[in-house]
């Protein structure tokens, strides 16, 4: 639906520079009315910078931008939100221990004073459920405090900020900047956004940047392909597909062998790796399974149906429920120190939210890769040994192609793919004996998708155990051995996932609703 109009937005030749290393460069960018802009690329290929200049959070070094007709220089990125742009990060920027309504309105309060500057918060809870309620959000109480709710709820919390600022500022036509909003919400979730956004293009623009083609290739209308720093492709209309678009980022095309099936072991009666017993607590109701040594378990579900406090209640990462055990290679893991232990026992455990639970974002990526594996790294005498340090994060770094200017760099200026990466090399780096993985390739572009499933396919080969709890279906069917299928807080289904007869995704779906 590319427009014939003049657009409303445009970028001319646009570069970025962090402490004098150029990470973009020449990018030209046009958003029309109403129209749903892609931005694909590989990890650290830009399009987050890219959208940052945009954002006013990181202005263009060299280049020029133009918003409505007029010159656009914002220095900060309340005045991009002044004139019509606000951006949905791809890390949550929402405050925790705040109530949702004051999110929405972080910085804006005054603008809500009825006399003598006091802050009429019966206004702003109103406004903010307003806004909730049109995307579909009435279960959202604005009162309530932002951690009360589970990730994708906060995440939807940051798109209707998004749109509520912009019809505070009274701005007829803004643009809206989806970084990654689908990298951690589920299918029903995901539906439920991309509505809202095609309702919301009559009266806006977007800007979406995902690591999953196929909604670029269901939402978009035009897409950029980034490499390197710089825009390198536009794709519209019939040449908009999947296969084109993983081409021109990757430089090949898509291997048939995406999911290495050809390399899925027969794990047989292999020994027991990993058992869990009657896990019972408030979301989940007597789960038990097996997993056995160079197995790829694969747990699904829709988000909420307890897939997640499964993995998290087996390296005690939340309080365990009320009732269940859980062995590792025949031994229990006791419920008080459980993370002490869990890692003890060799199980590593790759969480949803990177940047809260994965890794430390102020210390380098060599400290985060070897973060866990302490012991190896430190010298006789018990002191850390930056050569062994070194030398190990050298060894991952290689082996996942994390994109770094060198190891030393902190995390936090990582792009979100190749932090994630990180999260996993920690892992890989201390040699574990099984691996629980929440959704580990969210954020990761195909190409390095494609590197983790290699190397997961090793790891297995290895005999280490693999519970594999992901919201992409395919990328479940095509990894795991077996599958199973969670609902309400208990498991459904079980269906073995040998290479050759592998389940449809209709198959599983129909027991997760
Ligand atoms: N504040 C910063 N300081 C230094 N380098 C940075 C900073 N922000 C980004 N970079 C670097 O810029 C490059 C591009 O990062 P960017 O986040 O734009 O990539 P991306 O295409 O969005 O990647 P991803 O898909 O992994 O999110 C990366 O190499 C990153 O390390």
């Amino acid at each position: 639906m590319t427009s014939l109009r003049e657009p409303i937005f445009t970028m001319t030749n646009a570069s970025k520079a962090f402490n004098g290393i150029t990470v973009v460069e020449g990018i030209d960018l046009q958003i029309f009315p109403n129209e749903i802009v892609g931005i694909a690329g590989e990890n650290g290929a830009g399009k987050s910078t890219t959208l940052k200049m945009i954002a006013g959070i990181h202005p263009p070094s060299s280049g020029e931008m133009r918003l409505f007709g007029k010159e656009f220089r914002p220095s900060r990125y309340t005045h991009a939100v002044e004139s019509g742009i606000s951006m949905v990060f791809q890390e949550q920027a929402l405050i925790p221990n705040m109530a949702v309504y004051e999110n929405m309105f972080l910085s804006l309060e005054r603008n809500f004073s009825r006399f003598a500057g006091i802050i009429n918060r019966q206004q702003m809870i109103e406004y903010s459920r307003r806004h909730l309620a049109k995307l579909g959000l009435d279960h959202i109480d604005p009162r309530k405090r932002t951690s009360d709710f589970p990730f994708h709820d906060r995440q939807m919390i940051e798109i209707a900020k998004a749109f509520a600022l912009a019809e505070f500022f009274d701005i007829k036509h803004p643009i809206i900047l989806l970084d990654e909003p689908t990298a951690a919400i589920g299918e029903r979730e995901v539906k439920v956004l991309f509505e809202s956004v095609r309702r919301f293009r009559k009266h806006a623009s977007f800007v979406l940047i995902t690591h999953r083609l196929a909604e670029y290739t269901e939402l978009c209308d035009r897409i950029y392909v980034f490499k390197d720093g710089r825009n390198v492709g536009e794709f519209i209309g019939e040449s908009n597909s999947e296969q084109n678009l993983h081409k021109a980022m990757v430089g090949r095309i898509r291997d048939d062998e995406y999911f290495k099936e050809h390399r899925q072991l027969e794990v047989g009666n292999a020994e027991v790796a990993l058992s869990v017993n009657g896990l019972s607590g408030a979301t989940v109701r007597e789960v038990s399974f097996q997993v056995r040594r160079g197995e790829i378990l694969g747990l699904g579900g829709l988000v909420g149906c307890g897939k997640e406090e499964v993995a998290r209640a087996i390296v005690g990462y939340d309080p365990f429920p009320v009732g269940g055990t859980v062995e590792v290679g025949g031994k229990p893991l006791p419920v008080r120190n459980r993370v002490k232990w869990a890692m003890e026992l060799g199980v590593g455990f790759v969480p949803k939210e990177r940047k809260t639970e994965g890794i430390v974002p102020y210390m380098s990526v060599e400290a985060n890769v070897t973060l866990a594996s302490l012991p190896a790294v430190s010298n006789v005498r018990g002191f850390i040994s930056r050569r062994l340090e070194r030398r190990l994060a050298k060894k991952h770094v290689e082996l996942l192609s994390i994109r770094c200017s060198s190891a030393a760099q902190l995390c936090q200026f990582l792009s979100g793919g190749n932090q994630q990466k990180v999260v996993l090399s920690k892992w890989l780096a201390r040699g574990v004996s099984v691996l629980v993985l929440d959704n580990p390739t969210r954020g990761v572009d195909v190409g390095a998708k494609e590197e983790i499933y290699g190397v997961l396919r090793d790891l297995a080969d290895q005999g280490v155990s693999v519970l594999l709890i992901s919201d992409d279906l395919l990328e479940l069917i095509g990894l795991s051995n077996r599958i199973l299928v969670m609902r309400d807080g208990s498991i459904q289904f079980e269906r073995p996932a040998p290479a050759k007869d592998k389940p449809t995704e209709q198959e599983l779906v129909k027991h997760m609703v």
